[in-house]
């Protein structure tokens, strides 16, 4: 058990909208869990629950591990702390009360690479976003806005952009629903409350119409402004609801005994009190990529010895890198690193608009259907895989690839209407070999080793798109035993001795991964965006960024840094947040690596 501070003991003493605010570790999830457990005792009726709204599912997972660790609170009350996400709260809103807003009843999520594979038309009519004018931007959006509405009312395709604006639009029109909401949940803990954008803010303030609300907030955390967080948020609060206020300020028990917490405030402060800080490591690397990736694999052997040499269970080592290359880089390198070093077992939260798209093609694969038009499906889920890989800034050479595939395509189908065989210079060519292979093979009805041979079936393929396809697949672990996924394949499999319905299964499971709440927080060995680290501890971090090239000793090009092109430009707030975010996810040891010609510019001195 823990002792509180005396600001944690005056958030369970207090009454009414509450405001916790306080540096990293400084126990605003801890104090919270405690709250609601506290509230559970005294104040609920029967039937009624305490809403704990997050974010992430990754943050979810760890407040669930926290309130598993709080062994004082008993089962009972654990029972009524329901903890969820943003995204999952609100389509449960919508699912029962989407007719509100014009919204047909039955109703799908158009899933991120489903709706990117929707937009890519739209989108691919524009320059990229970097030459837009201001108009076009605008235009843009508002076409973007228009199409999402239309395939959510006419065709019931939801995305999660919509999510808050219409959940907004119900609340504000229906006291019944809120009295509804507020009845079920008459308390709600808002997590991360500083990075609330305008439109769940506008839900949070019909939610606090009638329940009683305790945001949790570090103004200094505050890292999505480019997605609507905005620093006068707390203010908003403040003035709306004139909650009692709760300062855990400095305190820092998530890396106690060591100077991590003091370091990252350093940081935003942009002055060093000290030349050493305890438990915060510097390394620098030469600028190229093998010596830069050899410091940092040696960086990762020497951590990962370290937390097995403590014995701890469950151990944790992040490595958090600025920008998604680097983690697909970071992650290549992990897998196959120089010189004798064996791979690096690790994950890496890497964009997964593509290996989704991946895998429904395997998943296409194993339903080895023969029927006329089969072919033509396979083509047509590859020429998906194209449009939607890129998430919402579709590359223009895969939108080409795609429309070359159709092209061939109807080529290939005009010559079979014809009597005649294929072109023999088709780019279907070898994709056809393929399917035929993928149909031929003798499936068992193990849904593991049945996806892998599929999957080698691919990779040692003469078609360089299905081979990368099966590079892409990798990343997707939803096969792990007892997943969704691998329960409806095997499902599927004892039905009907085939896997008839593979791909809707697959996509099933993607759409349930997504709301999953019972996952355990990352343990081992994982890469990650800087940004997504945010809300989540780790015993050991490695920060690890880009270096320049150089030609003639000038700089010519300076990627994946910290601070964009590592240039000293004005307060850097963003960049000083995002940094302390990640600097003090560590609980033991945060190790940064930094090239040595040109060191991170948040780590010198500000000139005064
Ligand atoms: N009063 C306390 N005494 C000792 N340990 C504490 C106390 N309060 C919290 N802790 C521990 O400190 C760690 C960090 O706490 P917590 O996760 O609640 O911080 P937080 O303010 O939510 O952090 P962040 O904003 O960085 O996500 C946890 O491991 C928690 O168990």
């Amino acid at each position: 058990m823990v002792d509180l501070t005396e600001a944690q003991k005056g958030v369970l003493e207090a009454e009414g909208h509450q405001l916790v605010t306080g540096g990293p570790g400084s126990g605003k999830t801890t104090v919270s869990i405690l709250k609601a457990a506290k509230i559970g005792r005294e104040a609920l009726k029967p039937g009624q629950r305490i809403l704990f709204l997050s974010f992430a599912r990754a943050t979810v997972s760890r407040v669930l591990e926290a309130i598993d660790e709080e062994k004082q609170i008993t089962r009972k009350e654990k029972a009524v702390i329901e903890v969820d996400t943003y995204h999952a709260f609100f389509w449960r809103i919508l699912k029962t009360h989407g007719y509100l807003v014009g919204f047909p009843r039955r109703m799908t999520i158009l899933t991120p690479p489903n709706e990117a594979i929707a937009l890519s038309g739209l989108r691919s009519g524009y320059k990229a976003a970097s030459k837009l004018t201001d108009e076009e931007k605008a235009e843009k959006k508002e076409r973007e806005e228009a199409e999402r509405e239309r395939l959510a009312r006419d065709e019931g395709k939801v995305c999660f952009d919509l999510f808050a604006t219409k959940v907004g639009d119900i609340l504000h029109g229906s006291q019944k629903v809120r009295t509804l909401i507020s009845t079920m949940y008459p308390f709600i803990v808002l997590d991360e409350f500083q990075d609330t954008s305008a439109e769940q803010w506008r839900v949070v303030e019909a939610l606090g119409m009638g329940s009683t609300l305790i945001a949790l907030a570090d103004p200094e955390q505050r890292i999505f402004d480019f997605i609507g967080a905005d620093p006068e948020r707390l203010n908003h609060f403040r003035a709306t609801f004139h909650p009692s206020e709760h300062d855990l300020a400095g305190d820092n028990h998530r890396s106690k005994g060591t100077e991590i917490a003091l370091f990252g405030n350093d940081i935003l402060a942009g002055q060093f009190r000290k030349s050493n800080y305890e438990g915060v490591h510097f390394e620098v690397f030469e600028s190229n990529p093998n010596q830069a990736f050899t410091t940092l694999t040696t960086q990762v052997l020497q951590g990962r010895k370290r937390l097995i040499d403590g014995e701890k269970r469950d151990w944790s080592l992040a490595i958090l890198v600025p920008t998604k290359k680097m983690t697909r880089l970071v992650s290549d390198t992990l897998r196959e690193p120089f010189g004798n070093v064996p791979p690096i077992g690790h994950s890496a939260a890497v964009d997964m608009e593509g290996p989704i798209l991946a895998a429904e093609i395997v998943a296409f694969l194993l339903q080895q259907g023969r029927q006329a038009g089969a072919f033509d499906d396979l083509v047509e889920l590859l020429c998906s895989y194209y449009h939607g890989r890129g998430g919402s800034t579709p590359n223009k050479g895969d939108l080409e690839e795609a429309a070359r595939l159709r092209a061939a395509l109807a080529k290939w189908n005009a010559s079979a209407a014809a009597g005649k065989p294929p072109p023999g210079n088709s780019v279907l060519k070898a994709t056809a070999t393929v399917h035929q292979a993928a149909i031929a093979l003798v499936l068992t009805g193990d849904p593991d080793k049945d996806w892998r041979a599929v999957r080698a079936a691919l990779e040692g393929s003469a078609c360089s798109r299905l081979k990368e396809v099966a590079t892409q697949v990798r990343n997707v672990r939803l096969l792990e035993r007892g997943t969704q996924l691998r329960q409806g394949l095997m499902q599927d499999w004892r039905d009907a001795g085939s896997y008839r319905n593979a791909l809707e299964i697959t996509r099933r499971a993607f759409v349930q991964e997504h709301f999953a709440t019972a996952h355990k927080p990352e343990t081992g060995v994982i890469v990650m965006n800087m940004h997504k680290a945010k809300g989540k501890q780790f015993d050991e971090v490695i920060i690890f960024e880009g270096w320049p090239r150089r030609a003639k000793r000038e700089i010519v090009a300076n990627p994946d840094r910290i601070v964009t092109g590592n240039i000293r430009d004005g307060a850097m707030t963003q960049a000083r947040q995002n940094f302390r975010v990640s600097v003090t996810r560590a609980k033991s040891r945060t190790t940064i690596l930094t090239p040595r010609d040109d060191v991170c510019v948040l780590l010198l001195e500000d000139e005064a």
